[in-house]
C-alpha cells in the first residue's frame, strides 16, 4: 500500500492547465523524486498534496485516507511536512529559536509541559548546523538555512516530507552531505518525495522518480530506467537519442557533469 496517491489530479488557473490528470504513488519508506522542465506543474502538484491548493478535479489520497478536502493544518497533524522553493525561516530568530517555535506550533498545548531543548539540540546535531544554534536566522548562509528548513519541518515528525528544490544554495559537498541525510531519514522510516532540478542528487538518492511534462506524468521508474527513457530525453531536450542498446549514459546527456534541463 502507497502512503501517497495523487490519483488523476488536474489543476487549471483560467484557461491554463498546471497539473494534467497527474497519476502517481508514493511508497512508504522511499525516497522519490518528481521531476520535470520548468513550468511542469511539480509546485503545484506539492501545494495540491499539501493543501495550499485545491485540484479542480482529481483525489490526494493519504495514509489511506482521501485527504483532497482536507486543511493544510490537519495534513500536518496527521504526518505531512515540507519544505520551500523560498527559504521561509524567521529572520530575527535564532537558528535553534526558529525549530523551537516549530516544536512549540506542532505540540500545541501539549507543548507547555514538556522542555523541547534536547530536541533541538538533536535536531540541529542531526542536520548538521548545530555550530550555528545561536546565530541570527537572517545571518546564515543559504546552505545552512536550507538545513535550517529541513530541521523545522522534521520538527513535526512527518511521515510524508515534501522538500522543494531542496538543494539549491548548496554546493557541491553539501549536496553529497545532504544526499547522505535523506538516505538516513528513509532508512528511519521517513518518506521522502522530492522537486530537485540537480540531477546527480536525484540519480543518486531517489528509489524511483516519477517525471511530469506539462502536468502530466509522462514516465516513471528508477534513475536508470529514466534516465534510459527516449520520452523523458525529449521532453528534457526537445529530441530522443536512443543510443546504443542497454547504454543507459547514453540518454540525457551531461554537460559539465550537470543535466540539461
Ligand atoms: N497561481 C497561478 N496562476 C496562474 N498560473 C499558474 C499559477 N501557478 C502556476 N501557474 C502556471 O502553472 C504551470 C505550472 O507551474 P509550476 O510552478 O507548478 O511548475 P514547476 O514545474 O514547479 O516549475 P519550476 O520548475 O519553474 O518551479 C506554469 O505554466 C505556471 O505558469
Amino acid at each position: 500500500m502507497p502512503l501517497l496517491h495523487v490519483d488523476d489530479v488536474v489543476v487549471q488557473f483560467g484557461g491554463v492547465t498546471a497539473v494534467n490528470h497527474a497519476n502517481f504513488e508514493v511508497e512508504q519508506g522511499s525516497i522519490t523524486g518528481l521531476i520535470g522542465p520548468n513550468g511542469a506543474g511539480k509546485t503545484t502538484t506539492f501545494n495540491v498534496v499539501t493543501g495550499l491548493q485545491t485540484p479542480t478535479s482529481g483525489r490526494v489520497v493519504f495514509d489511506d485516507k482521501d485527504i483532497t478536502r482536507m486543511p493544510v493544518h490537519r495534513r500536518s497533524r496527521r504526518g505531512i511536512g515540507r519544505t520551500f522553493q523560498r527559504l521561509e525561516a524567521f529572520g530575527s530568530l535564532t537558528v535553534a529559536e526558529n525549530v523551537r517555535t516549530a516544536f512549540d506550533i506542532h505540540d500545541g498545548f501539549a507543548g507547555l509541559f514538556r522542555s523541547v531543548q534536547n530536541d533541538v539540540d538533536d535536531l540541529l546535531d542531526l542536520v548538521g548546523i548545530a555550530n550555528h544554534a545561536d546565530d541570527r536566522a537572517d545571518s546564515i548562509p543559504t546552505g545552512t538555512a536550507r538545513l535550517l528548513e529541513l530541521a523545522r519541518a522534521l520538527a513535526c515528525d512527518p511521515k510524508l516530507l515534501l522538500l522543494d528544490e531542496p538543494s539549491s544554495g548548496l554546493d557541491e559537498s553539501e549536496t553529497e552531505a545532504f544526499g547522505e541525510l535523506l538516505q538516513q531519514l528513509a532508512n528511519e522510516g521517513r518518506t521522502i518525495l522530492m522537486v530537485e532540478h540537480d540531477m546527480d542528487l536525484v540519480m543518486n538518492v531517489c528509489d524511483t522518480i516519477h517525471v511530469l511534462d506539462f502536468g502530466s506524468v509522462i514516465a516513471d521508474g528508477t534513475p536508470a530506467q529514466v534516465r534510459a527513457n527516449p520520452v523523458v530525453q525529449k521532453a528534457y531536450l526537445g529530441y530522443s537519442d536512443d543510443g546504443p542498446a542497454g547504454d543507459d549514459t547514453a540518454v540525457l546527456p551531461l554537460v559539465n557533469e550537470e543535466v540539461v534541463l
